[in-house]
């Protein structure tokens, strides 16, 4: 076959790019890539890149803490005298250095720039790490994280030295985890006076990938270990609690502690594992505050997924939910007197207080544990980027403030726009090739396939931020063309996890078949969890080398790259400052490289904007309870619901300890009309009640049942009309009734839902008797849907037609659920709603706690039977079955489609199940499969190795369960 036309200046594409060639050999066979010269190292004197270390703390004393906590003395400060500050400026505020790799020219040279800074504070890195010339991985890094590091009890920095008081299992937990030493600065922080004991708060600052959460995981676990008493951890992203709760599930593995016993420790039985409990959307937890040990909870931000069709102010209910949970166990913990086996929470990302959905719920936690001064209960706070007032933040918590801007690996930052490559201070250290292909005369394009192509032919990570979903998949689809050729075993790993994408839940993703076996892989809010951990693993592993993915997709994912390529926009808006600085620090990966490098590609007409954008100092952060908010009503609900504030003067007190009171120039003067306000609006709303004579607040049964399960004042006012109105007349001839009522009001009140009026017309004339009674009773006329099918507006000009809006949108989102309910797999709902399906997954996982906490909502009601039929179809949801298949969906991987194909064919119970065998399973699951993949025979045969597994997994849990209900049976 003859070469391509030489169109490109990139060698790739003339005639020797092997993907191209990959196409052109029958055979499938693919030759190995002519590899391009290795670019000259640089030499000793240079460094790919300066480190920062910059610490600095500020004096206890200046943090005035108004509770009865004394500090323990200072320890001597060396140096100038100022006792009160001590700075480690290392400084790499500099950026560009080392060298640079793009895509080779038309000769097959590479275009290699190498740039000299000298770091001059190199003596103080050789201080910390001891080494002096141009440093390796190994050099930048603590010493290596052997098993032994547990017994180097000498070295201050080892976790095994005694000074930190870590169990010796603990120690050897991190081990295993890679972590043995301390980075100085993390030693650092952590020996600031009280941290250790506990009798001090803190507040600290470091850059990404800095080592933040170490710090924050020795105060926790030795709360929890050493002294007894319960951690939670708030994150804020679903993504970090598995990781996280994985990660210290591995750390404490091992540890083992007494359990109480009446009359004393029982040191000889009984002995029990820690409960680590993630608090997930895919996790039904079953571990009460009574039992779990660590709680990890999220406060996800997924409000810009922009996902087609519905706003994604959905999401914002179920990451609600998940924070209320731990804004929840506080809650019920200070009800049944319990809060003082609470002993530190833990806020990663602090700035997120200003997030305007969840910000105020980060706020009044904080405030409740302020308020709890005698319960000793430690408050950590993270923050990645020094947000202008972070000392206020500190002062607020009553905490110690630590900085530092040390990163393990160094980092070089590039701006690039018109085919040139600069420094931030725009010196030109490269120039990328134009092309002549017409999918690359787009100079952003042409140099993000550069840079991904020079990265990926030296073998390393590249993570590519594009500014919408669709944006990720076309990146994503026009890089396969130009991705290097590799070898049959990495072709055959490539396969391998197209294979897992094919036996997930929703199948094989048409994209993502594309681009997987060429190396590329996008990463975005439209892909299942299953498919978005798969890639993950993948990309972690090498097998992947290339993510394309949306901004907060990877901010909330810990996937680290050599490379990473940067569009200054999310949607059609600039990034805002903070999260374009977190995309910049992925870059770098620990132990696997010597730097990082970061591109910031932008239009030429972008950047006067853009360099803005790179100079804006980070926002400050500002309380979300002013405003117009709900905050401040569900502040002040909170307070009275669990007695911290119930009259005027503790009102008042709990007040003080509120962030917007320390932000707020005047405080009692803007506050004071704010909060009567709210306190009238909680009485009118009959969530709150006034006894005068005894001049004291307390909260009614639905002010009550609101609090108990974390809904803010409105919804539970809504919700409680709602559901007394339907417990009057409840729909139950069918699911329609039931499902509208567990369908998240967030949608509805959010004004988000885009409805597809033809669509839900097809929908509503598909409804049985059954189904219109309950869409009348609720609200939903079909003529009226007849009417906007034909081309009317919903008006929303005044507040009965906006609660008329609410109620065809939240009917609208309930028919999705009807079919995920009624065993359509997620993939098909998403296809008939036109809907990204990592959508409709997220909204089951939202229902599901909807669910739940309405469940709740309605114990506390005295609603026992509603909370009862609520807690029924939650569990149908999580399985995604009707009642009759409830029995077989307890095996794992028999839900939705594949019970009812077990079903169907005679295995009506798991004790069927347990009675078959592999070969018939297998069968079976062949059937379920959602998309029968084009392979090769030999393909085929792998697949049903694949099947084969996951048969046996099937047998051997229907077996268990089954013995576990003879086991019960037999004991009733
Ligand atoms: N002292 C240490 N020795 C070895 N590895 C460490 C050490 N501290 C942290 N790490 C590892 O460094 C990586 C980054 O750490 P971590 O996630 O805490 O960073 P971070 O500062 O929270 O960054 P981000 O802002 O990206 O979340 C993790 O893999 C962690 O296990």
């Amino acid at each position: 076959m003859e070469n391509r036309p030489s169109t490109h200046p990139g060698n790739y594409l003339n005639g020797r790019h092997p993907n191209l060639r990959e196409r052109q050999l029958p055979d499938g066979n693919i030759p190995p890539p002519p590899r391009p010269p290795p670019p000259p190292s640089p030499p000793q004197h240079q460094r790919p890149s300066g480190t920062a270390y910059h610490a600095k703390r500020t004096n206890p004393e200046l943090i005035s803490r108004s509770n009865s906590r004394t500090l323990p003395p200072k320890r001597p400060r060396t140096g100038n005298g100022e006792q009160h500050q001590r700075r480690n400026r290392w400084s790499n505020d500099r950026v560009g250095g080392g060298e640079i790799k793009v895509a080779p020219d038309w000769s097959g040279n590479e275009t290699t720039t190498n740039t000299d800074h000298e770091d001059k504070d190199q003596h103080q890195r050789e201080r910390y790490f001891g080494f002096s010339s141009t440093p390796t991985p190994s050099a930048l890094m603590p010493p290596p994280s052997t098993p032994l590091a547990y017994r180097d009890m000498q070295n201050e920095h080892s976790l095994a030295h005694a000074r930190w008081g870590l169990r010796r299992e603990v120690v050897m937990g991190f081990s295993r985890c890679g972590i043995g030493y301390m980075y100085p600065w993390q030693a650092e922080c952590l020996d600031m006076g009280g941290l250790l004991t506990g009798e001090s708060n803190v507040v600290y600052t470091a850059p990404t990938s800095a080592g933040k959460s170490l710090v924050a995981d020795i105060l926790a676990i030795r709360k929890v270990v050493n002294e007894r008493r319960k951690a939670i951890i708030v994150l804020p992203y679903i993504a970090i609690v598995q990781e996280k709760t994985r990660f210290l599930k591995k750390v404490l593995e091992k540890v083992r502690v007494a359990v109480p016993k009446r009359g004393g420790w029982d040191k000889v039985n009984l002995w029990r594992h820690l409960n680590i409990v993630g608090f997930h959307g895919g996790s039904k937890v079953r571990v009460g505050w009574k039992e779990l040990d660590v709680a990890v909870c999220t406060i996800e931000k997924v409000r810009q997924m922009g996902i087609r069709g519905i706003a994604p102010a959905d999401y914002d209910h179920s990451a609600e939910i998940f924070l209320s949970v731990a804004n929840a166990l506080v809650n019920a913990a200070i009800e049944d007197r319990t809060i003082d086996q609470l002993g530190i929470v833990v806020f990663d990302e602090l700035h997120m207080l200003d997030d305007d959905h969840r910000g105020y719920i980060l706020e009044l936690l904080a405030t409740k544990l302020l308020c709890l001064a005698e319960e000793n209960i430690q408050i950590v706070g993270i923050l990645t980027s020094a947000q202008q007032n972070v000392k206020v933040l500190a002062t607020w918590l009553k905490a110690q403030f630590y900085e530092c801007a040390f990163r393990p690996i160094p980092l070089q930052e590039h701006l690039v726009y018109d085919n040139n490559i600069y420094t931030y201070d725009e010196k030109l250290v490269a120039k990328i090739p134009s092309s002549e292909l017409k999918e690359l005369k787009d100079p952003v394009t042409n140099a993000i396939v550069s840079l991904v192509y020079g990265a990926v032919i030296e073998d390393h990570g590249v993570l590519v931020f594009c500014e919408s979903r669709r944006r990720c998949e076309d990146v994503g689809k026009l890089l396969v063309k130009f991705m290097p050729a590799v070898d049959e075993e990495v072709r055959e790993k490539r396969m391998e996890i197209v294979r897992d994408l094919a036996t997930t839940s929703t199948g094989l993703d048409f994209a993502l078949e594309k681009t997987v076996p060429a190396g590329v892989a996008f990463h975005h809010a439209g892909l299942t969890t299953e498919e978005r951990d798969l890639i993950a693993e993948a990309y972690d592993q090498g097998s992947i080398k290339v993510i394309c993915c949306t901004a907060t997709m990877a901010a909330g994912v810990n996937l680290p790259a050599r490379r990473v390529v940067i569009s200054p926009r999310m949607g059609r808006d600039f990034l805002s400052p903070t999260m374009l600085k977190q995309m910049r620090g992925r870059a770098g990966r620990k132990g696997r490289d010597t730097h990082g490098e970061n591109y910031l590609c932008c239009r030429k007409e972008d950047l006067v904007p853009v360099k803005e954008l790179l100079n804006a100092p980070m926002p400050s952060v500002r309380s979300c309870l002013g405003g117009e908010t709900a905050g401040l009503k569900r502040a002040i609900l909170e307070g009275i619901a669990t007695r911290l504030a119930t009259s005027d003067g503790s009102l008042s007190e709990y007040m003080h300890a509120t962030l917007i009171y320390h932000t707020t120039p005047e405080p009692l003067k803007y506050l004071e009309p704010k909060i009567l306000d709210a306190i009238e609006y909680l009485k009118e709303m009959k969530l709150i009640n006034e006894d005068r004579t005894r001049g004291y607040f307390y909260a009614t049964r639905i002010g009550n049942a609101t609090v108990a399960s974390g809904f803010g004042p409105e919804e539970g006012i809504f919700l409680h009309d709602e559901l007394s109105r339907a417990l009057m007349n409840f729909n139950l001839e069918g699911d329609m009734h039931i499902v509208y009522q567990f369908t998240p009001i967030h949608s509805s009140t959010t004004a988000s839902v885009d409805i597809d009026w033809k669509l839900m017309r097809e929908e509503v004339e598909k409804l049985d008797e059954s189904g219109i009674r309950a869409a009348n009773f609720v609200g939903v006329n079909p003529a009226f849907v007849n009417k906007m099918a034909q081309g009317g507006t919903l008006r929303e000009d005044s507040p009965q037609n906006i609660s008329k809006a609410r109620v065809y949108r939240r009917f609208y989102v309930s028919l999705m659920l009807r079919e995920l309910l009624n065993e359509k797999p997620v993939h098909i709902v998403a296809a008939n709603y036109n809907i990204a399906r990592g959508f409709i997954q997220q909204l089951s996982t939202t229902c599901k706690g909807f669910a739940t906490t309405s469940g709740t909502f309605c114990k506390v009601m005295g609603w026992t039977g509603l909370a009862v039929l609520l807690e029924h179809y939650s569990w149908r949801l999580d399985m995604g079955v009707k009642a009759d298949l409830m029995d077989l969906a307890r095996i794992p991987f028999v839900k939705s489609v594949t019970a009812r194909i077990f079903h169907e064919n005679g295995l009506k119970s798991v004790e069927a199940v347990s009675a078959s065998n592999v070969e018939i399973l297998v069968k079976l699951l062949d059937l379920a499969q959602p998309k029968k993949l084009r392979l090769r025979e030999a393909e085929m045969g792998k697949m049903r190795g694949r099947l084969e597994q996951r048969a046996g997994v099937i047998l051997e849990a229907a077996v268990a369960i089954y013995e576990q209900d003879c086991k019960d049976a037999a004991e009733e």
